[in-house]
């Protein structure tokens, strides 16, 4: 929107009719939409008189802004949700469930779901992202399993029961005997730190990450060989796809998606792709024919790169060059998007909400699909999980065979996280195909055939998402976190990863989307609205520092897109 077009009407119009006994006030909010708020005040006005002036004042409103724009009026809504994955879809069902039907929904990609996202692997439906509805079969009931019920999702609780004795090296399998007395090792150290994790959280002690808790155990000695390595991995990374080293004890243990729900893990595979649930969930609420969203407020293809925000009112801009207008806006967008520089936020972000939005981590967990002539694997029950133990941390450590998912498929998944996911997200397919089959041949001999196809998803380097998943580092307490989620003026967020309880999950995804919006119902017809809390005010306070701050933080930590 070119600067010069800007007309403030408030400005333009205060001048013509302010008077002394007038007290009138016009807001504007944006360019190409006057958000108007008239108080025409006056003892001795009548209500005739008062009415002639709001409809001179919305008159004289439009006409100048039409001669000094020649552009359409966009949409105006009461509430603009930005992304559409299973937090903004519930967000939008929780809305207008409360009467707030007029909502816009902004979506980058040309489909709902976000990430939950599947995928053609040579006609099979895989999952690229969230593949586990985790934690089952405890206490409390995973809101997503109802769900997945009631739409007959199809999945298999996982058999993780032997994976610590299925271990293999460089040099083939690794003896039972020797795997087994390994795994008891880590098992304990990794109650232990549980139970560590327990008592720090119920005292004041500050909070260390998972790795100085290990020491605590082994009295300094941490997991150093392969397959003491690759069997801490297991416990760690490849839960929270970040080593222990990063990851904040009082935070993640217990982990609440374990300790509420349960501790199974059901794995979606359904050629309707896990995304049916956010699918069921939108359906509820936006029209639709053929199982296909037909409703307007759904807008596709909308990569949202500007969002100018005030005290009331937004004005949301996408790269096609539409422009919204709302009252307010949920932003669902993933932490990843938020730490880039794909949505330019007018004023800045304060200090306090980019220092939670910097300080918390999006991790990356890349799983690849590969495709074989035949089975060379172990295809018991009991080897549905197996663990390669090298001497480089995390290279390619963990597998899972799609035997009984996808029968007579040949399928493997194997998956990376975090330095090496981001590795080989950079390098060509064939590339990282000669490094698993390098992996396999050690593991189960030279006549281990070649992939006839591999699928590496690419997470990290989607601008869509930056990352697969939140992960809670050492030294962001709660008040940090309480941030992520906290709202800017008419600005609401909410995401998996402003989920205090079950950050990195879908559940956390779902129940945040009702949170953000409860809050904004709140603040819309209870008044009730979030203010800032003490430990940022004085931040906040300082706008001077704050702005110089910001511009530093602005020029010299935001990666360009093309460098990350
Ligand atoms: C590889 C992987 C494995 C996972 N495994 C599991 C698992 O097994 N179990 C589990 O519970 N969870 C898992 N998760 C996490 C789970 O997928 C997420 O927590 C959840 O789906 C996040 O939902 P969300 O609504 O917060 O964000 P998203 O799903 O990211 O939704 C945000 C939406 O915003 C859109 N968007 C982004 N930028 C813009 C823009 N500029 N303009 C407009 N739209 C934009 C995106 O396209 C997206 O649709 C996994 C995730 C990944 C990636």
């Amino acid at each position: 929107m070119p600067g010069s077009a800007r007309v403030y009407v408030d400005e333009l119009i205060l001048g013509l009719f302010s008077t002394a006994e007038l007290n009138l006030k016009l807001r504007c909010l944006c360019t190409n939409y006057v958000l108007v708020e008239v108080f025409a005040q006056s003892a001795t006005m009548g209500s005739f008189f008062r009415l002639l002036v709001v409809a001179v004042v919305l008159l004289q409103g439009s006409a100048l802004l039409d001669a000094a724009r020649n552009v359409d009026i966009p949409v105006r809504s009461t509430v603009i949700i930005i992304g559409a994955g299973m937090s903004g879809i519930n967000a939008g069902k929780r809305l207008v469930e409360k009467g707030v039907t007029d909502i816009i929904i902004l979506e980058a990609r040309e489909q709902i779901g976000g990430r939950m996202y599947s995928h053609d692997f040579n006609g099979i439906t895989i999952e690229k992202g969230a593949n586990w509805i985790e934690g089952t079969g405890g206490g409390l009931q995973n809101p997503i399993l109802p769900i997945a019920e009631a739409i007959g999702l199809i999945y298999d609780v996982s058999n993780f029961d032997n994976t610590t004795n299925n271990v293999f090296d460089q040099n083939g399998f690794v003896a039972p005997e020797v795997a087994e007395a390994t795994a008891k090792k880590v098992e304990e150290m990794y109650e232990f730190t549980e139970q560590l994790g327990i008592q720090m959280n119920n005292s004041t002690e500050s909070d260390v990450c998972v790795l100085t808790a290990q020491r605590f155990y082994n009295q300094a000695k941490v997991p150093g060989t392969p397959v003491e390595m690759a069997l801490d991995y297991y416990h760690n990374d490849f839960e929270f796809a970040e080593p222990p080293r990063v990851t904040s004890l009082k935070s993640t243990q217990p982990l609440k998606t374990f300790s509420d729900f349960g501790g199974d893990l059901n794995f979606v595979h359904d050629p309707r792709g896990y995304k049916a649930v956010v699918h069921h969930l939108a359906h509820s609420y936006l029209a639709n024919k053929d199982g296909k969203i037909t409703d307007p407020r759904l807008k596709l293809n909308k990569v949202v790169n500007k969002v100018e925000y005030r005290k009331r009112g937004v004005r949301v801009m996408c790269e096609d060059g539409s422009v919204y207008v709302a009252g307010y806006a949920i932003v669902s967008v993933s932490l990843g998007v938020l730490q880039s520089n794909l949505i330019d936020f007018e004023p800045d972000l304060p200090f306090w909400k980019l220092k939670s939005i910097y300080t918390f981590n999006m991790a990356v967990y890349t799983k690849i699909f590969l495709k074989f002539p035949r089975t060379f694997w172990n295809t018991h029950p009991g080897a549905k999980f197996f663990v390669y133990a090298d001497e480089r941390r995390g290279y390619y450590p963990i597998w899972e065979n799609l035997d009984s998912e996808f029968p007579g498929q040949n399928l493997l998944m194997v998956t990376v996280t975090d330095e090496e996911a981001r590795r080989v997200e950079q390098q060509p397919d064939s590339e990282t195909l000669d490094e698993i089959m390098g992996v396999l041949r050690s593991m189960y001999g030279p006549d281990v055939p070649r992939a006839e196809a591999i699928f590496v998803p690419r997470w990290f380097t989607d601008r869509l998402f930056r990352g697969s998943f939140s992960n809670w580092p050492l030294g962001v307490d709660s008040s940090t976190f309480d941030h992520l989620q906290a709202p800017v003026k008419s600005l609401y967020f909410t995401g998996e990863h402003t989920s205090e309880k079950y950050n990195g999950y879908v559940h956390g995804a779902y129940l945040q989307g009702i949170v953000t919006a409860n809050e904004l119902l709140d603040c819309m017809f209870k008044r009730k609205c979030s203010k800032p809390n003490s430990a940022y005010e004085s931040v906040v306070a300082n706008a001077h520092t704050e702005t110089e701050l910001l511009r530093q933080m602005k020029k010299n930590t935001r990666t360009p897109d093309a460098a990350r």
